[in-house]
């Protein structure tokens, strides 16, 4: 990984996830956790309160990483993505049409480029910037505004050459946080919890904007 790109994610987890004196600092979270395509990777480290795990799952054309920080009093993840070259990168996706479950994402992507968003039906680009993040609102601020703010539809396709790395956050509710319309007329959702969204999005996989229809009270306009 870059100078840039690792200097990046320090500044992201060490400003959005290691605030507390006694949690993990961003170094450490990614110094001793990430293998970046490993194979299965799970490790454990008990402190006072902290505990940092890894999970690799691969998935589609790409290895995924995830590692969260201070389970107990924090939800927010931070997932590297890793997409190997592919020689036919149109017969397969580094990772499916998504959106974030999330509240928001922000996601930094190197300068080999894959990320698409879905707009108006149609897949577009999202060009590499150096330097730049990309910020997406998730599914779960969707609920919230009641659809003022809407989550994109995204994919991730692969290069026949090069291989790919990308790194997000993502600000996650807590578990027992209801996920609800805030404004009280209308509500175009009903009330659920975050850990029985995020459950049935992992039981029925990410499919497009799908898992959001799950809780949608039907008679409301879009
Ligand atoms: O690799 C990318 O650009 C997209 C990653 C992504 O959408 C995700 O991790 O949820
Ligand atoms: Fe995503």
């Amino acid at each position: 990984m870059g100078k840039v790109s690792m200097r990046i994610m320090e500044v992201l987890m060490g400003e959005l996830l290691a605030r507390e004196e006694e949690g993990v600092t961003a170094r450490t979270a990614a110094g001793e956790t990430v293998e970046i395509g490993g194979i299965g990777q799970k490790r454990r480290r008990k402190g006072d309160e902290e505990k940092v795990e890894a999970k690799v799952d691969g998935r589609g054309g790409g290895a995924r990483t995830e590692v969260l920080v201070g389970e107990q009093r924090r939800n927010s993840v931070v997932r590297f993505n890793y997409y190997p070259p592919c020689p036919q990168p149109s017969l397969t996706l580094g990772l499916g049409a998504h959106s974030d479950p999330h509240l928001l994402t922000l996601l930094h992507q190197d300068l080999v480029g894959g990320l698409q968003i879905c707009k108006d039906g149609l897949w577009m680009a999202v060009r590499p910037m150096p330097g730049a993040l990309v910020v997406n609102i998730g599914d779960a601020l969707q609920v919230w505004s009641n659809d003022h703010y809407k989550s994109v539809e995204h994919r991730a396709v692969c290069n026949s050459l090069r291989s790919r790395l990308s790194m997000g956050f993502f600000l996650t509710p807590m578990d027992d946080a209801t996920i609800c319309p805030l404004k009280l007329s209308s509500p175009h959702y009903k009330p659920f919890t975050w850990k029985e969204y995020r459950e049935q999005m992992y039981a029925r996989r990410p499919r497009g904007k799908s898992n959001l229809l799950h809780y949608r009270i039907h008679d409301q306009t879009q």
